[in-house]
């Protein structure tokens, strides 16, 4: 059995991130961005009014003014302002010919197509988005490994962009193995269990942005899980399967996954939860057997698989690790990494109640994971300790 640093350390080894694609910039919010991005125009496009006002020359503010016409958004026509006079004009409208200038509308009075500004505070310039201001064109609009958030992809949206190379999500399958199992909505019969996994993994893959997950069953038969986890690796770049991968007589997961020419990296971890987690891998593919109780599966998840997700997608971790002291003493036998589950806050944590790997009651209520090492077993209060701080 190996410890949890060097399952996480063969994992990272054998992780190469998937290769760029190019995608519409409407379905890339949440990627790396995967090059170099430069701006074909100059954004604005023409020097725009920022103000619902009256286009002047600066030169003139202190006379009256005539009005000679209007420009609003969206024109496609301009007008030219000579010395003297003034146009009408809209906040994102063009500047007319010969303005450099713009007056609030609040700032001036107007009597008979007379224009007499009462602003003090005018400036040359002043409420005029100049043409370029934002970027220019062959400007660095955004380098390469950016992660496209909402403002990101307004952004390149706003200068002109509608297709983007980054980094793909990795398709993922989801194997839960059982001949127990039974879906949620129907009526247990004796000896079944609610299937309970694909639903936690597919709620916490879709919160990393990933959509492209299918669920497959599998009946504790060799030769049907061999045919499932074959359609599943040559359809995807990530399998989870869960459940079966113990010593049980009916644990196929390892013997499957054998004769599928996957590679073992490894089985069985010094942890608890998730003691008989196997990673293999077949080419770039990953393949992870999560220990089906749904506390094992979670557990594994946060500290194999979201990691791994993440690189293949060029991003780092998103399970932060702080340091925190404990509330209450606690105590668990030397051998094997313990990871508890938590309530983190204000740099106080305390292990909750619940922690055996079939139940995920206390899961569901908890913040964190608590991490104790393989040879700790007394904890006193105030002992401080690492914590991985769960996403929402
Ligand atoms: N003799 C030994 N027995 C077991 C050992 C061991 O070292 N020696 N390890 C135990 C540990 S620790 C774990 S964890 C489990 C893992 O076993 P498997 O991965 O083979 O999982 P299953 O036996 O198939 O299932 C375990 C448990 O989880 C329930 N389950 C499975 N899939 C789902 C699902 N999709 N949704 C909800 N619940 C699920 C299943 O009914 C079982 O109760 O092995 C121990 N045994
Ligand atoms: O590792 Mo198992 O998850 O302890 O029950």
């Amino acid at each position: 059995m190996i410890s949890v640093k060097e399952a996480k350390d063969l994992i990272s080894q054998h992780i190469t991130a998937l290769n760029p694609v190019s995608i519409d910039l409407a379905k890339a919010s949440g990627h790396i961005l995967a090059a170099d991005i430069y701006a074909k125009y100059d954004i604005p496009a023409f020097s725009q009014s920022s103000m619902d006002g009256y286009a002047i020359k600066f030169a003139d503010h202190k006379q009256e003014l005539t009005l000679i016409g209007e420009m609003a958004a969206g024109t496609a026509t301009t007008i030219t302002i000579q010395n003297g006079e003034t146009s009408r004009i809209f906040t994102g409208a063009p500047l007319p010919e010969g303005a450099d200038t713009v007056v609030m509308q609040e700032k001036i009075t107007r009597r008979d197509g007379k224009i007499t500004l009462q602003n003090p505070n005018l400036k040359l310039g002043l409420n005029v988005r100049d043409k370029g201001s934002e970027i220019m064109a062959g400007a660095l609009a955004m380098e390469k490994g950016n992660l496209l958030n909402p403002a990101a992809i307004g952004f390149l949206a706003g200068i002109g962009i509608n297709e983007v190379n980054v980094y793909p999500m990795p398709k993922i399958s989801i194997i839960v193995t059982g001949k127990e199992l039974q879906q949620p909505g129907k009526t247990l019969e004796f000896g079944q269990v609610y299937e309970s996994n694909s639903y936690s993994l597919s709620a916490a893959l879709k919160h990393e942005g990933i959509d492209q997950i299918a669920i497959y069953e599998a009946d504790d038969d060799l030769e049907i899980l061999k045919k499932v986890l074959q359609t599943a690796i040559e359809s995807s770049d990530v399998v989870l399967l869960t459940g079966g991968v113990s010593v049980g007589d009916y644990d196929f997961v390892i013997e499957a996954a054998s004769q599928c020419g996957i590679k073992q990296i490894f089985h069985k971890v010094k942890q608890k939860p998730g003691k008989p987690l196997f990673f293999g891998t077949k080419d770039q593919k990953l393949i992870f057997g999560l220990p089906g109780n749904p506390s094992s599966v979670l557990s594994c998840y946060y500290n194999y698989v979201l990691p791994s997700i993440k690189s293949l997608s060029h991003k780092s971790n998103s399970v932060i690790e702080v340091q925190a002291a404990l509330t209450h003493p606690y105590s668990k036998a030397a051998g094997l990494t313990h990871f508890l589950k938590g309530k983190y806050e204000n740099g106080l944590v305390t292990p909750l109640s619940a922690q055996e790997s079939y139940r995920l009651s206390s899961f569901a209520q908890a913040n964190c994971l608590i991490c104790l090492g393989e040879t700790q077993e007394h904890l006193k209060k105030s002992d401080i300790l690492t914590v991985m701080i769960l996403p929402d």
